[in-house]
């Protein structure tokens, strides 16, 4: 086990290049399995999560190979193994095996999803979205069994927006027979993503994007080239750590327009933002003002910036409230935050955080990935020396965050504990 040391207090300065984004990576990954040729994936992140989802790939028998930085994957041969426990546990978008399988045996067994615990997150939407094509779908023992005797494209309506839905949905639906419809579709970036990979290996997909996506499906997919979209978390995280340091740093390789919540929230605090073609520069403010953040699914803010954002809030002037209406208990970060020093309080769905309070190092637990990358920023920001266990969640989704935070100047390492 290893835990992560920072000595806080040294504002950010330079560049930083954001890696490929995880949310795509992970749905890109068992898309390729739709395909009985080689597909090539370009800039995925070298992350656990990824790392996880070649392992479950390898254990169905897909043939993996790494080149030039690309993954190709050729999913001629597979083995439609049930994946009842063990790696599927490890990640949230182990969900995307029922589409996945599904749309290319008619037939999966795949446990329920781990992932960040978040409070409660349900599936029911997807498998709505399963039965309304012809599967049939039956929990048992900690595993969705879903069968269909000929997966049949039909007009699905989701209850709630849902990026995990939608994008199953559209998994099973491109080996689907005819046209699906998929209702207040969620409209995430990474969406777009796995439509454009879905439309390169023959599916026709359109409107990803807006809330109506309309899948026709095709009985045979081919393996193609797709590289991965930018990650907008990983970007926020850093435009957060710029500002909360009162540095200032240039974040390149990132999609403008994917970042404007993020942009807006800083800007409205005090930060500077400029904007090139694929990349923000931020120079952080000398004081802040506080703010006002209600998460909501894309293009409003995104709940995984909710808790970076949280550190940054403790030292602006005045009272801050942070509402997560897409997850209304994320909030496990915050009483390692008060550890530090911060006045923050949970109100229901919300956090109430007093500004202006002067962050101190301590003993902190990640006990999620985004808890994480806050307890990091909440480390920078503090006066002594932060020491932060958990680790393993950060892991999930930042690449080689330390590295990246060093080559900015700041005084961070790893231990063994
Ligand atoms: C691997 C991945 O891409 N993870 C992201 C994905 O998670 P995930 O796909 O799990 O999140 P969803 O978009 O599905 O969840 C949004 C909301 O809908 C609810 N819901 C969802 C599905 C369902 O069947 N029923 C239901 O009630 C959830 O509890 C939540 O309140 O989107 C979240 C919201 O942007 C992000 O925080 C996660 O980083
Ligand atoms: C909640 C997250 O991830 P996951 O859905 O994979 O648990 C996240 O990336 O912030």
């Amino acid at each position: 086990m290893e835990k992560l040391m920072i000595k806080g207090g040294r504002p950010l300065y330079g560049e930083v290049q954001v890696s490929g984004a995880k949310n795509s990576a992970v749905a890109l990954i068992p898309a390729t399995l739709l395909a009985e040729s080689t597909t090539i994936l370009e800039n995925l992140p070298h992350i656990r999560d990824v790392l996880i989802y070649v392992e479950i790939l390898k254990d169905l028998g897909a043939e993996i190979s790494q080149e030039n930085g690309e993954l190709h994957i050729d999913a001629g041969q597979l083995t439609n193994l049930p994946m009842s426990d063990g790696k599927v546990k490890e990640l949230r978008a182990s969900y995307y095996l029922m589409g996945a399988l599904l749309g290319r045996f008619g037939e999966a067994t795949v446990g329920l999803p781990g992932g960040c615990n978040l409070g409660p997150r349900p599936i029911d939407q997807h498998i709505k979205g399963f039965e309304a094509l012809g599967a049939k779908v039956v929990h048992r023992d900690g595993a969705l069994h879903l069968f269909a005797s000929k997966l049949k494209g039909a007009r699905v309506y989701l209850d709630v927006v849902s990026v995990g839905a939608t994008i199953n949905i559209m998994l099973a639906a491109a080996r689907a027979e005819g046209q699906t419809v998929i209702e207040n579709a969620a409209k995430e970036p990474e969406i777009i993503d796995v439509a454009t990979l879905l439309t390169a290996m023959g599916a026709k997909v359109k409107g990803a994007g807006t809330d109506v996506i309309r899948i026709q499906g095709c009985a045979k997919l081919t393996g193609c080239r797709h590289s991965v979209i930018p990650d907008r978390i990983e970007a926020g995280t850093f435009m957060v750590a710029a500002a909360a340091t009162q540095g200032e740093v240039t974040v390149n390789n990132l999609i403008p327009k994917h970042m404007e919540p993020v942009t807006a929230k800083l800007r409205e605090m005090g930060a500077e933002v400029e904007e090139w073609d694929e990349a923000l520069q931020i120079r952080g403010g000398k004081a802040y003002q506080s703010i006002h953040i209600r998460t909501l699914p894309y293009p409003g803010f995104p709940t995984d910036l909710q808790q970076p954002f949280t550190s940054l809030l403790t030292m602006a002037c005045g009272t801050s409230f942070v509402v997560d209406n897409i997850y209304s208990s994320r909030f496990r970060h915050i009483d390692e935050l008060s550890r530090m020093g911060a006045d923050v309080r949970v109100e229901g769905s919300s956090a109430v955080i007093r500004g202006q309070a002067s962050l101190y190092g301590a003993q902190v637990r990640a006990s999620d990935l985004r808890a994480g990358a806050a307890l990091v920023i909440a480390g920078l920001m503090a006066s002594d020396i932060t020491e932060i266990i958990g680790v393993e969640h950060i892991n999930r989704g930042y690449q080689d965050l330390v590295g990246k935070l060093k080559s900015l100047g700041s005084e961070i390492w790893r231990e063994s504990q």
